[in-house]
């Protein structure tokens, strides 16, 4: 398994205690598309934050590659994170100044692993894999919001992680570029092996993962 976690719980303390995950036990199989939904306050976003590793607040057992990574250090989570995990959020998040293909090339730069010349060369083939490699030497606030998206996109690959994992993705796209990121990720799953987390609004978003986990008041009540 890519991703497990056996019986997350967490409480926010303040400013009244709040145990918003309740027993969360979940797997994603390796080169699975997976859904997460809910309505709004459920839990979701909370709970990608543990999965992801930049929240380690809670209790519970966390797999990774199905190595058990709840118990490592910020250090190591850090690594671990840079190396295995692609994010998409529903902003992109991209530096508005810097151009498209030093945006993509960040990730990579902060791993340390390869020179910036290897990094570029890399940078180059996720932008070409997505479309958009001639936008690279363009400022990334130049482009529309669904090119961005692509470029968060590229910008999640370019460490080679084993998942993609997205907070509302879509969120904040029309239906064509919406319909558009879920082909890509469609595409990374199949071709690429790539294993997919992504919570989404959207029913025929999710109808077209291969399953949905749904969300209820902190607790998962559906894996199918
Ligand atoms: N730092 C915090 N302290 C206290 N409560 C919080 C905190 N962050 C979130 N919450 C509460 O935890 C619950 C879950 O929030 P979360 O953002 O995970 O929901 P969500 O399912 O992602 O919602 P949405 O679909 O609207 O993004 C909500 O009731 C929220 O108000």
């Amino acid at each position: 398994m890519i991703l497990e976690t056996k019986n997350i719980n967490k409480h926010f303390r303040k400013p009244v205690n709040f145990h918003v995950l309740k027993d969360i036990s979940l797997w994603v199989d390796k080169g699975e598309f997976v859904s997460v939904m809910g309505k709004s306050g459920c839990g979701k976003s909370t709970l990608l934050y543990i999965l992801s590793t930049m929240d380690t607040d809670y209790e519970g057992e966390l797999f990774l590659n199905d190595e058990l990574i709840s118990d490592k250090t910020h250090e190591e989570l850090a690594r671990i994170r840079n190396e295995m995990i692609g994010f998409v959020f529903q902003f992109h998040y991209l530096l508005p100044e810097f151009t498209v293909l030093e945006n993509v090339m960040l990730p990579a730069e902060k791993l340390g692993f390869k020179s910036r010349k290897q990094i570029e060369a890399d940078g180059m083939e996720k932008l070409a894999l997505l479309g958009i490699e001639n936008q690279a030497h363009k400022k990334a606030n130049m482009l529309s919001g669904g090119q961005k998206q692509r470029v968060s996109i590229a910008r999640a690959l370019i460490n080679d992680p084993k998942i993609i994992m997205g907070d509302e993705p879509t969120g904040n796209l029309d239906s064509k570029n919406s319909d558009n990121v879920f082909e890509i990720f469609k595409e990374l799953n199949e071709k690429q092996d790539l294993s997919l987390l992504i919570v989404t609004h959207d029913q025929d978003f999710a109808k077209k993962t291969d399953r949905t986990i749904l969300m209820e008041d902190g607790r998962i009540i559906k894996h199918k």
